[in-house]
């Protein structure tokens, strides 16, 4: 990724938000899209344009909200899956995208002569999805696990959480991290990060959404304020970003969760929010996502020849998929990673994988 031309913060959040509307699902659209302009300037016909949107938009979050987490258990064995029912609709997606872990050998076998580099998801992936965000431990043995696999791979975690927060969780130095769905990349371990910041220098940083920190900040208390009548709903500073969490909510409540945080947002039209597993995530309105983070991660490591490494990204949701794009069979129509050198196609080492 070239990013000598400058950051990549969108500089009319506006116009890109009002492109987006009709191409994007709604899950990911930018809820803060305020076509005609939104000033509360204009006469009685703005404002029943603008109620009617308001009422599209907080249905399409609302629709995004309910099938946040439409994942079926499934139990994984390598190679074997065993599913119950299934609906047409994950049927024709599973068929899309074949599971990892079934290919496993070839995988193994397209990795032959290649370095891997290995990224990891957090929530949902290195520890199990619990009610309560505080509490989502990982175990000894996933540590151990993760721990073995840096030992022998340049491993990368990137999470929607703070990095500071998924540190405190992995609490393993010898890895790098990329918080806040990738707008806080430290690329080299924790020990030489604090080595620096004791030094007042803050080496092996990347942090594309910087300005956005005061935004972010006053964001999240006003998120805060406004759902704290709502039963169940917490608010996460994640840094970057904001998270806001229904999982706990009635979901007689979720629309009142939707309009909110709509309502939040009209004040706010450089921000946005998509939905992961329950939780709403409220981010700026830059292009960086967790598929951008590993392409910065894979040149920063030096991994950046796609004949020579094969990177492996494990992840769960939504947010993961930016990631799969980048190295996905024929998806790649934004990263760098296959844009760089056109290839022939080959068999898929498509490593993003279904563990859920
Ligand atoms: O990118 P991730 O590391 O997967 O982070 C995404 C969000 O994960 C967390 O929320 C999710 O896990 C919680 C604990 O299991 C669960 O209660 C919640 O419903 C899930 O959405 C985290 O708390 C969020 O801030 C992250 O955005």
């Amino acid at each position: 990724m070239d990013l000598s031309n400058g950051s990549p913060v969108i500089s009319d959040p506006m116009s890109m938000s009002q492109s987006l509307m009709g191409v994007l699902p709604s899950n990911m659209m930018p809820f803060s899209v305020r076509p005609g302009g939104y000033s509360g300037a204009g006469g009685a016909g703005v404002n029943v344009s603008r109620r009617k949107i308001e009422e599209v938009l907080v249905s399409g979050l609302l629709d995004a909200m309910k099938s946040s987490s439409p994942r079926k258990k499934h139990n994984v064995v390598f190679g074997e899956e065993n599913l119950p029912e299934e609906d047409p609709a994950y049927s024709t997606w599973m068929a899309k995208c074949p599971s990892a872990l079934a290919s496993f050998k070839q995988i193994v076998a397209s990795a032959q002569g290649k370095k891997i580099a290995v990224f990891l998801d957090y929530d949902g992936t290195l520890s199990p999805i619990v009610d309560d965000p505080e509490k989502a431990v990982m175990s000894p043995v996933m540590r151990a696990a993760v721990r073995n696999v840096a030992k022998y791979f340049p491993a990368a975690i990137v999470s929607g959480r703070s990095r500071k927060k998924v540190l405190e969780f992995v609490k393993l130095k010898e890895l790098c991290y990329a918080g806040s769905h990738g707008m806080d990349i430290m690329t080299s371990s924790s020990a030489h990060y604090e080595r620096n910041a004791e030094k007042g220098k803050e080496a092996n940083l990347f942090q594309p959404a910087r300005d956005f920190l005061p935004m972010i900040d006053e964001v999240s208390k006003v998120l805060l304020e406004v759902t704290s009548r709502i039963e169940g709903a917490s608010v996460e500073d994640n840094k970057f970003c904001v998270s806001v969490h229904y999982r706990n909510v009635d979901e007689k409540d979720w629309e009142l969760v939707a309009r909110l945080v709509n309502e939040v947002l009209e004040d706010f039209p450089r921000l946005k929010v998509t939905n992961g597993r329950m939780v709403l995530e409220v981010r700026p309105v830059i292009d960086w996502d967790k598929g951008k983070a590993v392409e910065f991660l894979l040149q920063s490591l030096g991994l950046s020849d796609s004949e020579k490494v094969i990177p492996i990204y494990i992840g769960d949701d939504r947010t993961d998929e930016d990631a799969f794009k980048c190295f996905g069979r024929g998806t790649a129509d934004t990263g760098y990673w296959s844009r760089r050198r056109p290839r022939k196609p080959r068999p898929s080492t498509r490593s993003g994988t279904r563990l859920k």
